[in-house]
């Protein structure tokens, strides 16, 4: 109830806002003066790669409702899973994540110009006349398209997140009118450092001799030695982006840039909608493997800082930033690290609890099991309960599988999970501690109404509702189940608890019956036991008679 009050006092806060592109002319114009944000990018021209990620999407959605007249909003985009650029597009802007601009201003994907690109090919594989027009006309640049994948060769890490990254920069060098180009970078690429400044720290290596080297390095051999070469990084990506953010600074006599450095990007707080996701990358697939029943135990130190950040928050700041970076040119480069960890912290532990709480309340359809998470930072632990909510029952479900004729499934599903577990919990299982002057001073500087139309103040940030709504937003937007199902899945989640009382019990009387049949210590203890039962049974019964 909490959080459906909480989605109507959201959007009516935002309302008077979205509803600009049906006013008239002058109303929109007097609202224009109000958020210079969003006067700013009214009648400029701007350039988003990645586009149909996560982030892309959310970054499109909030620029085009916020300032409906931009000039054109060019995205680069690569034909995949055979599907054309125009197809694709075409599939996207039908997403519901563009319904509210959809509300607002029903032609929107005219502002959508798609450019046929892929990041990795020379020139971006952008065709001459194509790459023209950006020349002459783009004013704004937002580089979000990277690999975000851990397990990344690194060829192919280094190809799109550190060569394609340069190859836009020299793009970028070209374009005429171009007034700011704004990096999205992680806040992780420095993570082989505790405390993490607003600075470009040295790469590791030397970029040009490194994608040299790979370039002409047999590919096993590359994967042998990765490990070496990227050192005390956890991971392709993280290391991609740090040599990316030193190829970026590179470039600062040339053109305004600014680099933003988001943590873990999570579900929308507020807009386009509470809980908006649509990948599961990150906290969002360890979640609703909780809410199925199929996470029991996930290795977390329940007292380090979980930094996560909602994706509106992330692109507030982004939008907010390009203005800055092309109205004030600041004299240095700068780099926003986009973290709540030091503001409004909250801990891994925390988060098990209510995702928990939350879909016990609000359960997901079909759970496996009942939603339970053990969080512990504890290796051996964590492979006890691995080893016995995880895999026995995995085991045991796939048993049944093989005799009602199906096909066993459930050890692949743990296998795959254990993989991205092992691969996430370098980030669940320690802190980092990251400045955040920048983002605040840039704060300090907008207008009320700036503030409130691109609210980056992660203070207000309540986390429990936070979480709530996040669990419900992979229920909705990313399982695409409805709220009405919440009764027949509650009643689910009560079989499965009478089908594990059950179970437990008869578990128990057959370890007891082995117990009793071997030992006598066991046998002295059960008669002990069974005794005591009957003289208090006895001594209530005898109680119970004189009163009356
Ligand atoms: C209760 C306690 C809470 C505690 C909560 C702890 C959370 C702890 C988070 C830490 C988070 C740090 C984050 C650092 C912050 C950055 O800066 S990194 C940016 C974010 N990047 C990532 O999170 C990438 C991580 N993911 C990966 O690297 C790869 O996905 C993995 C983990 C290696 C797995 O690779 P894979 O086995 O090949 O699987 P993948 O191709 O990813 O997925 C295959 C399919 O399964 C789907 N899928 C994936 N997961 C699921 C799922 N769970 N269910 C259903 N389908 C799924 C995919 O959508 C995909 O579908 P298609 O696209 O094929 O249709
Ligand atoms: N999500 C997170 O938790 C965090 C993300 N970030 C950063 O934010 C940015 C956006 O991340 P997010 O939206 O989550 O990532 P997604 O994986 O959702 O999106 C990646 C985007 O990059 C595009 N892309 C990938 N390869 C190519 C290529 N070869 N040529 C052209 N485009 C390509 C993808 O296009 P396609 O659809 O064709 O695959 C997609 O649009 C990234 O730079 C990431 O490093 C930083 C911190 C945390």
């Amino acid at each position: 109830m909490q959080v459906v009050n909480n989605h109507k006092r959201l959007d009516s806060s935002i309302l008077d806002h979205s509803t600009s592109c049906r006013k008239s002319g002058g109303q929109r114009e007097r609202e224009s003066t109000m958020s210079s944000i969003a006067a700013y990018y009214n009648g400029k021209t701007v350039l988003i790669t990645g586009a149909t990620g996560f982030m892309g999407k959310v970054l499109m959605e909030k620029l085009l409702r916020a300032s409906p007249n931009v000039e054109a909003v060019y995205i680069l985009v690569r034909p995949k899973a055979g599907q054309s650029m125009q197809e694709r597009v075409a599939n996207m802007v039908k997403s519901k994540v563009f319904d509210r601009v959809r509300e607002d201003c029903p032609n929107f994907q005219e502002k959508i110009k798609p450019i046929n690109a892929e990041l990795t090919q020379p020139n971006l594989a952008i065709s001459a006349k194509d790459s023209q027009e950006l020349l002459s006309r783009v004013n704004v640049v937002f580089h979000c398209a990277a690999t975000v994948r851990f397990d990344e060769p690194l060829k192919h890490a280094l190809l799109l997140n550190v060569m394609g990254t340069q190859q836009l920069l020299l793009l970028a060098r070209q374009m005429q009118k171009l007034e700011a180009f704004i990096h999205i970078s992680t806040a992780y690429a420095n993570c082989n450092r505790r405390n993490i400044d607003e600075v470009i720290y040295p790469p590791p290596v030397e970029t040009k001799k490194l994608c040299d080297l790979v370039e002409w390095l047999d590919e096993s051999i590359i994967q042998e030695i990765t490990p070496k070469l990227i050192g005390d990084w956890p991971n392709t990506y993280t290391y991609t982006k740090a040599l990316a953010e030193y190829l970026v600074q590179q470039e600062k006599e040339h053109f305004n840039i600014a680099i933003i450095r988001p943590s873990i990007v999570g579900a929308s707080w507020h807009e386009p909608f509470p809980g908006w996701i649509d990948n599961f990358n990150g906290p969002s697939g360890i979640i609703i493997a909780a809410g199925k029943g199929i996470l029991q135990t996930v290795k977390v130190n329940n007292d380090a800082v979980a930094d996560l950040i909602p994706v509106d928050v992330v692109i507030n700041l982004i939008l907010a930033a390009g203005w800055h970076t092309a109205v004030h040119r600041p004299k240095t480069m700068m780099v926003y690290n986009c973290t709540t960890g030091g503001i409004n912290p909250f801990c891994w532990g925390d988060i098990g609890y209510y995702v928990i709480s939350t879909f016990k309340r609000n359960p997901l359809e079909q759970a496996f099991r009942i939603p339970r998470a053990q969080t512990t930072s504890n290796h051996l632990i964590n492979q006890y309960w691995i080893a016995v909510s995880h895999k026995a029952p995995a085991m045991l479900y796939d048993f049944y599988l093989r005799l009602t004729g199906r096909k066993p499934r459930m050890m692949k599903i743990f296998n795959r999970l254990h993989k991205s577990m092992m691969l996430l919990e370098y980030f669940t299982c320690q802190s980092w501690e990251w400045s955040s002057e920048n983002m605040n001073m840039l704060m300090a500087q907008l207008s009320p109404e700036d503030r409130r139309l691109f609210n980056f103040d992660v203070r207000q940030l309540h986390w429990s509702e936070y979480i709530e709504n996040y669990c419900i937003g992979a229920k909705k937007y990313l399982l695409n189940e409805d709220m009405s199902g919440i009764p027949a899945a509650k009643q689910h989640l009560r079989k499965l608890r009478n089908i594990q009382y059950a179970f437990n019990t008869t578990l128990l009387v057959i370890i007891w019956r082995i117990f009793i049949a071997r030992s006598q210590m066991a046998r002295n203890i059960w008669y002990f036991v069974v005794s005591l039962c009957y003289k208090f049974l006895s001594y209530f019964r005898a109680s119970s008679t004189i009163r009356h």
